[in-house]
């Protein structure tokens, strides 16, 4: 599905990725987790092509992304939900997911109507102004949006940061739902173990921009080798 090879990237003429390298395959989910600043958001925006790729090699099923912008990598199947949700505050709920459908605005309604059996707590909100929800609330506005455009791989920064813990459940189930029915991809970055251990089948270690291991959630120990890892007690 995505292969990623010796990738180096940065802002400017600063390098923050030095020759990152990993595979994702069809239906597989990946955790991303290191210390703040270690490169996490970095990976994901050369990824979805907001950031230049200095060296190396992005596939997607055989096809190099390297040639192609955000929106080619949109097409080819790759949503991205951001650090800070970029959700259109001024308009409602319902706008938003219509601007998600933008690779087929006539089938907008159909597809918002599947947003709305899979994240049910939204129908009572389709009318309110985005930016007047909660943090969780918009997250999940954020997430349904990203999916009306029927991506096979989803890159997700810090879902759960700030949200309340029903709604990072919901976010858990929907995303396994996900999984299972559409063999959907996943990177997630997140700081949150409870919520990577959850639905991740492997997770790469990230520092100083490079992956430095891989941590299989299933391992005896590894929650502790984790939170060592990212330097928290416990
Ligand atoms: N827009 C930017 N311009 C310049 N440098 C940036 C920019 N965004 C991030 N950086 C720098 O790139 C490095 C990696 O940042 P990145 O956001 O990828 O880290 P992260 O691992 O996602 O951390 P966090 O968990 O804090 O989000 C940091 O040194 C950061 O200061």
């Amino acid at each position: 599905m995505l292969e990623v090879k010796g990738l180096s990237s940065g802002y400017g003429r600063v390098p923050v990725l030095r020759g990152v390298g990993f595979s994702l395959s069809d239906g597989e989910c990946i955790g991303l987790l290191g210390r703040n600043g270690m490169g996490k958001t970095t990976l994901l925006r050369a990824i979805i092509g907001e950031l230049p790729t200095w060296s190396g090699e992005i596939s997607k099923s055989g096809q190099s992304l390297n040639g192609r912008n955000t929106q080619g990598r949109a097409k080819a199947g790759i949503g991205y939900v951001p650090q800070g949700k970029q959700l259109f505050k001024l308009l409602t709920v319902q706008e938003n997911l219509r601007m998600g459908c933008v690779k087929n605005f006539r089938g907008a309604d159909a597809k918002i109507q599947q947003m709305l059996a899979l994240f049910p707590r939204l129908v009572q909100l389709l009318d309110r102004q985005s930016g007047m929800l909660s943090g969780g609330e918009q997250q999940l506005v954020a997430l349904a949006r990203c999916l009306c455009g029927d991506p096979d791989l989803v890159l997700l920064d810090e879902p759960t940061e700030g949200i309340q813990p029903s709604i990072c459940d919901e976010i858990i189930d929907v995303l396994i739902r996900l999984r299972k029915e559409r063999n959907l991809s996943i990177i997630l970055v997140e700081q949150d173990i409870d919520f990577l251990w959850s639905i991740c089948d492997r997770v790469l270690a990230v520092d100083k921009g490079s992956v430095v291991r891989t941590i299989d959630p299933k391992a005896h120990g590894s929650t502790e080798e984790a939170k060592a890892f990212i330097g928290i007690e416990g």
